[in-house]
């Protein structure tokens, strides 16, 4: 029987699910061949919205009642997905073998985890430090324990990809005992993209990664850039937790620190929507989920904000591209000038094209410039290639998958997974 591998990945505001089957034989270069995806969108702005294709049959956004949660929405995919007669591999929740969930933050794991008591408890201890991602993350796990009786379920960690990051850079400038302490250091996320994007970059060029260096920009809800060196993270903007570097769809990104204080008075004090599972302050519930284009703007919607109708979304366009270039050319003088690509990805790197041309021109004095035609219309392949001819450096825009970079780690580890 194909071994059935379903592949989660829970955002803050989304989850999304890829269905794979396990192709036949053992040439692990061979890529997962995808059954299905799901995702239930606007958990935060509900009504939530089901997306689903397999094949040539779609359904666009239907709109959902009572469902708020990660878990809710997990719970929602596996009922459709399970009830499809169009995807016969997967009839009953008996026939997933493996489940792939993303895990934000994995603190010092360099690699992934099959969850049992331990690991379980030991991510939950982490989730403090990424409160908005680790906890709804960890409810889908209790969820698959519960429903799959027959899923292995592996975690799969964006700060992984980090662990690369030398000391001088992961480092804070604070008091070391507690820092040791209370393991306060540059963690970084969004790693499995980066991880897929270096692979996809690596094979487009035709270099091995361990050659490539990349400027890669991560940018959807939450953003991030990243500085890979010979294929591995040197330096990254998020931090301790994802809400440092580049404002996002709710988060401020960086701020002088002080500003809290300055904010509220209650910044330390438990906030409303803290839980059980879920230990959030006032000031990181302000940071993370009021703050933003949502604050700036009223809206999340990039795509939106770059129509530029309203000055206020002109304010946040230019903010935006402002704060990437912030990343952009230091990370161009840490390559030493010997850059491969500035990769653009995520859902407004790949569908933001006035972003991509503001962030290309602030740039174009040490060497990049767009094709305006391919810019507008990038098509559909996973590496686009949008740079003029004869620019001196190249931009691509990636199509990166998550969910896929996470199923392909499992065909790579199913031997050490089964030993477990
Ligand atoms: N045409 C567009 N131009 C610019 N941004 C867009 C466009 N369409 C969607 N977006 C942005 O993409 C974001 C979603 O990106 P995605 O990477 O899927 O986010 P998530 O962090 O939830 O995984 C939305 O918040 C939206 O702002
Ligand atoms: C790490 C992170 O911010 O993830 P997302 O963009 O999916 O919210
Ligand atoms: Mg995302």
């Amino acid at each position: 029987m194909a071994e059935i591998i379903l592949s989660i990945n829970a955002g803050s505001s989304s989850v999304k699910i890829s269905v794979y089957r396990a192709p036949d034989g053992s040439n692990a270069n061979t890529d997962p061949i995808q059954l299905a995806e799901a995702s239930v969108e606007g958990l935060t702005a509900p009504p939530a919205k089901l997306k689903y294709s397999r094949g040539d049959y779609s359904i666009k956004g239907q709109e959902l009642d009572n469902i708020s949660s990660q878990e809710d929405a997990f719970r929602t995919i596996l009922t459709h997905l399970t009830q499809d007669s169009g995807l016969p591999e997967l009839t009953n929740l008996s026939d997933i073998h493996y489940t792939c969930h993303r895990v934000v933050h994995g603190g010092d794991y360099p690699s992934s985890q099959v969850i049992d008591a331990a690991t379980y408890h030991h991510i939950e201890e982490l989730s403090d430090l990424a409160p908005l991602h680790n906890a709804p993350a960890l409810s889908i796990v209790r969820a698959s324990s519960d429903l799959l009786p027959n899923a292995t379920n592996i975690a799969y960690f964006d700060s992984a990809f980090h662990t690369s990051m030398p000391a001088h850079i992961r480092t804070y400038p604070i008091d070391p005992t507690i820092a040791r302490k209370n393991k306060l250091r540059k963690y970084g996320f969004h790693g499995l993209s980066y991880s897929f994007i270096t692979q996809a970059v690596a094979s487009h060029l035709g270099k091995p990664p361990s050659e490539l260096n990349v400027i890669a920009l991560h940018l959807g809800s939450g953003a991030s850039a990243c500085c890979i060196k010979r294929g591995k993270s040197l330096d990254t903007s998020m931090g301790l937790t994802p809400l440092a570097g580049l404002p996002g769809a709710t988060r401020s990104g960086s701020i002088d620190p002080s500003l809290m204080f300055h904010f509220t008075h209650d910044a330390g004090k438990p906030s409303r929507a803290a839980t059980a599972h879920m230990h959030i302050t006032q000031a990181e519930e302000i940071l993370n989920k009021k703050s933003g284009w949502k604050s700036l703007t009223g809206t999340t919607d990039f795509g939106a904000i770059s129509k530029g109708e309203r000055e206020v979304d002109e304010l946040a366009f230019d903010m935006f591209v402002d704060r990437v270039l912030n990343y952009v050319a230091p990370y161009f003088v840490k390559l030493g000038g010997e850059v491969d690509a500035l990769v653009f990805a995520g859902g407004i790197g790949e569908r933001g094209a006035r972003l991509r041309g503001a962030v290309v021109e602030g740039v174009k004095c040490l060497g990049f410039e767009l094709d305006k035609g391919k810019n507008e219309r990038p098509g559909d392949d996973v590496v686009t290639d949008i740079s003029a001819e004869g620019a001196k450096f190249k931009a691509l825009i990636v199509k990166t998958d998550e969910q896929l970079q996470m199923a392909r780690s499992v065909l790579l580890d199913r031997d050490r997974l089964e030993k477990k």
